[in-house]
């Protein structure tokens, strides 16, 4: 049986704003396995990137818990919480968030160096299909190639997830099939599990699961026995 890796109990987040709590998350429940591809689907506002935020470390709960590998990451210190970003976590933006002044190859090994189990930043660029272009400064890469540099660093760190948020919303329909089919076969061969949030509701037969959310609360969660490659999907 597959090992349970993401575990959502009852969590809620509140935003106050002046007079006014906004909220955000309301009693959210829901588990993700090990090695999964898990697409979280919503309208803009649903709360989608609030989970995420909270699954990544960089936001809090206000109440329930979450349980990552078995720990309690809601009860994290700020040191803890720091430390599990940089070492557990692997995150992708819509904007691809590269150091100018550093090549490829460079941004990758910078974020990754630092962590423990962290694998070969030539060889995750090679993975990636930018073998010829690692010694290319972000300005001279186009935006599919900039995103394939921001999955290399995420995936070099070797995390045990990673964190995807909207990371075609700045690409090209082609592209953005592109980056995403380099994802799905990422979660394939090493066997990672990948949580993407996007709003379009066309890919989710790519994933294994997909967790529906409707003004954060979760309004379905639909497991797709057979999954479908991006190559099949048309939008
Ligand atoms: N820092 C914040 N302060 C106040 N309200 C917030 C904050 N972050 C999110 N919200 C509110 O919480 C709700 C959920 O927002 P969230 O960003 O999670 O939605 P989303 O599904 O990711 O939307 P989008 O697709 O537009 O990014 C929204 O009503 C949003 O305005």
């Amino acid at each position: 049986m597959k090992k349970k890796l993401i575990e959502f109990e009852n969590v809620t987040k509140e935003y106050k704003m002046g007079d006014m709590t906004i909220k955000a998350l309301d009693g959210v429940d829901f588990s993700i396995y090990e090695g999964e591809l898990v697409v979280i689907l919503g309208a803009s506002g649903a709360g989608k990137s609030t989970i995420l935020n909270i699954l990544g470390g960089m936001d809090t709960v206000t109440s329930g818990e979450v349980f990552v590998n078995g720990n309690a990451i809601t009860k994290y210190d700020e040191k803890k919480l720091t430390v599990f970003r940089a070492e557990d976590v692997g995150f992708v933006f819509q904007f691809y968030n590269l150091i100018p002044n550093l090549t490829a190859l460079e941004n990758v090994e910078f974020a990754s160096e630092v962590c423990k189990n962290h694998l070969n930043a030539n060889e995750i660029l090679g993975e990636v299909g930018l073998d010829e272009r690692k010694d290319n400064f972000p300005s001279q890469l186009s935006g599919g190639e900039q995103q394939r540099v921001a999955i290399a660093r995420a995936v070099t760190k070797n995390p045990l997830l990673l964190l995807c948020d909207e990371p075609t919303g700045a690409l090209d329909y082609k592209t953005g099939k592109s980056v995403l089919k380099l994802l799905q076969d990422l979660n394939k061969e090493i066997q990672k599990c990948i949580v993407l949030i996007t709003h379009n509701a066309a890919i989710a037969p790519i994933a294994d699961r997909v967790i529906k959310v409707k003004s954060g609360k979760i309004e379905e969660v639909k497991t797709n026995d057979v999954t479908q490659s991006i190559e099949e999907i048309e939008w």
